[in-house]
């Protein structure tokens, strides 16, 4: 399957997924409230721009069925993901309006605007390799974070590891890869591997994103990925 041939060729990138400090400091407890609020204003951005990418997968749909999966992801997103940002913003203590009137940092705008663009150019199948290792890799974190004993029952921390290992978000993340095999599965080699190279660069993006929140880091440096 095709998305067997994606997580093969990111797995390095994905590996250092769960020994970045910040991924580490969720599930040990010890992460510091400042750079989790520096996170969750970035990320309440970023999902804004998400949205947006689902809704031009629903534009750009050929059948029904994937319109409504996407229609479906948007809704989650908006309605689920986005409430644990609101009250976890309720609980440190930043408004609504603060949260959406944050600044953008260079690492958010660098994965909204090529999420979008390459959403924009290309057809369904660019616009699920765009979604597809947020999803995915946020699912592969939360479960594997929810394994550590003690993580998920961790007063403040908790409910975010539950909210990604749940299963109403392994189901979207499973229906997302599912769509990309059945939209990819036929396509000619050099379609698929520009599928691959979006991939694996909102991969990049998806680590450079962890970097920033540990450093709250509004522009970027140098990175060997
Ligand atoms: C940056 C980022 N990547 C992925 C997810 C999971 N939807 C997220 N909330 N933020």
């Amino acid at each position: 399957m095709f998305t067997d041939r994606l997580y093969e060729k990111a797995k390095p990138i994905w590996d250092q997924y769960l020994e970045h400090p910040f991924v580490r400091g969720i599930g040990d407890g010890s992460l510091e409230l400042e750079k989790f609020k520096f996170f969750m204003e970035q990320d309440y951005l970023y999902l804004i721009d998400y949205c947006r990418v689902f809704a031009l997968g629903s534009v750009k749909a050929n059948q029904l069925e994937t319109m409504t999966m996407f229609a479906d992801m948007l809704h989650s997103t908006l309605n689920e993901e986005m409430d644990l940002h609101r009250k976890y913003a309720e609980r440190i203590g930043i408004s609504k309006e603060e949260l959406e009137n944050t600044k953008p940092s260079a690492t958010l705008l660098a994965y909204t605007s090529y999420m979008l663009n390459k959403a924009q150019q290309g057809s369904e199948a660019e616009v699920v390799a765009c979604v597809l290792a947020c999803a995915w890799s946020y699912n592969e974190i939360g479960l594997a974070l929810n394994k550590k004993e003690g993580a998920s029952e961790h007063e403040f921390y908790g409910d975010w590891i539950k909210m990604y290992a749940s299963d109403e978000f392994t189901n979207l993340a499973e229906d997302m890869k599912q769509l990309m095999n059945q939209l990819a599965d036929d396509k000619p080699e050099r379609e698929k591997a520009h599928l691959e190279e979006i991939f694996l660069h909102t991969s990049k993006l998806e680590y450079l994103f962890w970097e920033m929140a540990d450093k709250k880091k509004m522009w970027v440096e140098d990175s060997n990925l």
